[in-house]
């Protein structure tokens, strides 16, 4: 049944049956539209590295520059990268395991992932927490040998105030707070320092070591006496230096409205003006992050879908690219592949590799010198354990925990950063069973949600209705699932890293100590993500000036970069800089995608009264 075709995606076998035909993408492959128009293509781009940022940077070429011919190399045999979403079987059917992200916040650079989701029909298969949730409200810190309740505005003054007043975890920080505005700013020579230090003139040592510290951790898996304040609280970092104080900044913005870079303030009004369906944008007002019934890999199968059926896309995957080279003019660059067949000669080269190995494909040639073209930008590697158990609420209702760097050595020996609570991200079958709903008219229900009013079933949003609300877990009875992540920075002198049998073993003794769990799991999954995450280390903001320097000079805007390694490192930043690199492209400037570091164009907003929001005049 398959033809000869030139290589194909080879996307791994989707959790979701609505894919495409591999064999109508490979009958497609063979007469790619380009070659059947006369016009030549615009732009011929070269996009190194399969993952989100890859595929992202060929959805919007396609959008911003139709008539561009887009070939995607990747090195392993699947597409999709770090999104990794699979379906385990359990007794009673089977259940979704996320080895890597799992939800995404639909704000800021969120609004790009919001904007796929409606362009690539996903809204129908997400799954939108509410911000009424308990997994938006409570969250928890394990210190020091206990869960800690994060205070939230929904619990009330005199339980917030309790757990601040007795709870080790706080002690000194409230106090630290209020006297913050009355601490002297910082030396004006000061370039850059870690968050750690930063926050602990700020405020204190304890605020970084046992709340601060867990917070990175969830985010970077990092190390907070390492990682950069100046790059990692880029606002903060100017409010010290210009009011005096962190505090006395966020009143100025409060008073006169906030501060933004102008490349900040020019996305927000692209983003303005988008087209959105009316009820998606209702439903991700009241959603603090949104994923899909079949995990956030539905998001790179979709992806690949949609570029396969635009046919000027080229996938060739299980091809490492083994090295660049910019033409002596300047005018194209030479993408070499082991099979000669597969390398080619493009007009542009967007590169969604990681910093080591761009440097190690763009060796530049003797006579201009041995310098590398990236400054090393260390990542740290995380192992993930899903694990799925028959008994429910295992856990207390909440997004999960984070350990911070203070938790003592003997209640975290094998160095866990924190454990996610999966279950609280998706209803049950039960939940969404309709005779367990009071609903006296479904047809009521319809025309109120026509008319833009949403519908909850518990604290999810029902935006699919009429349709069976999503669900993760296909079981009639809910478990428990939950995600334990360990190592990150904790695990960087370590000499080897865990196999899947200790690394199932470890999490099993962090749950055991920490939630007091002693049941057998009933399905499980152990993942070692490689240096997965970058860190942005103090000085980081000075090594990508340099990079931008380096690839300017050296490709002459022919080559441009992408990716988790400069300005965030979720998936949503990862948009973020796919869609700045096309922009970049589309405007014809001879650029790097670095070019926005270390800006200092600035620009005020409107100051926001009390009541009112974003949006509202
Ligand atoms: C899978 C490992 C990841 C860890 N950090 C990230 C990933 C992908 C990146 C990341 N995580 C969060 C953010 C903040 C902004 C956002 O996009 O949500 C980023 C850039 C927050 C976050 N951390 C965890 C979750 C479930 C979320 C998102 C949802 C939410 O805030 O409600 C948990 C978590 N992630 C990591 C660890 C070690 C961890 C621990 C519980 C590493």
């Amino acid at each position: 049944m398959l033809c000869n075709g030139p290589r194909l995606p080879r996307p791994r076998a989707p959790a979701s049956p609505a894919y495409a035909c591999p064999c109508v993408a490979q009958c497609r492959w063979a007469r790619p539209r380009w070659q059947s128009t006369d016009s030549k293509p615009t732009h011929d781009v070269a996009i190194l590295g399969g993952g989100i940022t890859g595929l992202a940077s060929a959805y919007y070429l396609t959008k911003e520059l139709p008539k561009a011919r887009i070939t995607i190399y990747e090195a392993s045999e699947r597409i999709g990268g770090w999104l990794s979403s699979k379906r385990v079987p359990v007794k009673d059917g089977t259940v979704l395991f996320e080895a890597g992200p799992r939800t995404l916040r639909p704000s800021s650079n969120g609004v790009l992932s919001a904007r796929l989701m409606q362009e690539l029909d996903l809204a129908k298969d997400a799954i939108f927490p509410q911000k009424t949730s308990p997994a938006a409200r409570n969250r928890y810190v394990y210190y020091p040998d206990h869960l800690v309740r994060m205070p939230h505005p929904s619990f009330g003054f005199a339980e917030n105030a309790w757990s601040l007043m007795t709870e080790p975890i706080f002690r000194g920080t409230p106090w630290a707070a209020v006297q913050e505005i009355f601490k002297d700013a910082r030396d004006k020579g000061v370039q850059d320092e870690s968050v750690g230090d930063f926050f602990s003139r700020r405020l204190t040592f304890n605020t970084v070591d046992r709340i601060l510290s867990g917070v990175l951790h969830g985010i970077y898996a990092g190390d907070a006496w390492k990682l950069s304040a100046k790059s990692l609280f880029p606002g903060l970092w100017r409010d010290e230096a210009k009011a005096g104080s962190v505090f006395a900044g966020m009143l100025k913005s409060r008073a006169e409205g906030p501060e933004i870079t102008k490349r900040e303030a020019d996305y927000l009004q692209d983003m303005k003006e988008y087209e959105w369906d009316d009820l998606l944008r209702a439903t991700l007002r009241e959603s603090t992050v949104f994923t899909f019934r079949d995990g956030l890999q539905m998001l790179s199968d979709r992806l690949v879908r949609n570029l396969v059926e635009k046919g000027n896309v080229e996938f060739r995957t299980s091809t490492p690219v083994r090295s660049i080279a910019a033409a002596q003019d300047y005018g194209s660059i030479s993408v070499n592949a082991d099979d000669p067949a597969q390398s080619g000669s493009y007009t542009h080269v967007i590169s969604a590799l990681s910093p080591g190995h761009l440097n190690n494909v763009a060796r530049q040639p003797e006579e201009r010198g041995t310098a590398i073209l990236i400054p090393t930008i260390p990542a740290v590697t995380v192992m993930t354990v899903n694990l799925y158990y028959r008994t429910p609420d295992l856990n207390p209702p909440g997004f999960g925990y984070l350990i911070p760097q203070a938790t003592p050595f003997e209640n975290n020996p094998e160095r866990a950063l924190g454990v996610i609570f999966d279950t609280a991200y998706s209803p049950s079958t039960k939940d969404i069973d309709l005779n367990n709903w009071q609903i006296d008219n479904i047809s009521q229900l319809q025309q109120a949600r026509e008319q833009g009013q949403l519908i909850n079933v518990n604290d999810f949003a029902w935006y699919n209705m009429p349709e069976r609300p999503n669900v993760q877990d296909d079981v009639p009875e809910r478990g428990t699932k939950l995600t334990v992540m360990l190592g990150g920075h904790w695990w960087n002198e370590w000499p080897s890293f865990p196999d899947e049998k200790e690394g199932l073993a470890m999490a099993k003794s962090v749950l055991q100590r920490h939630l007091n769990i002693t049941e057998e799991p009933e399905a499980w999954a152990v993942n070692l993500q490689r240096d997965c995450i970058p860190q942005y280390n103090v000085g980081h903001e000075e090594r990508l000036k340099t990079a931008h320097s380096n690839v300017r000079r050296e490709y002459k805007g022919r080559l441009r970069v992408a990716g988790s390694w400069m300005s965030g490192v979720g998936v949503n930043d990862c948009l973020r800089s796919a869609w700045d690199v096309v922009q970049g492209l589309r405007k014809g400037v001879d650029g790097t995608g670095l070019e926005h570091i270390g800006t200092t164009e600035y620009v005020r907003l409107k100051a926001v009264k009390p009541g009112q929001r974003e949006g509202d005049e």
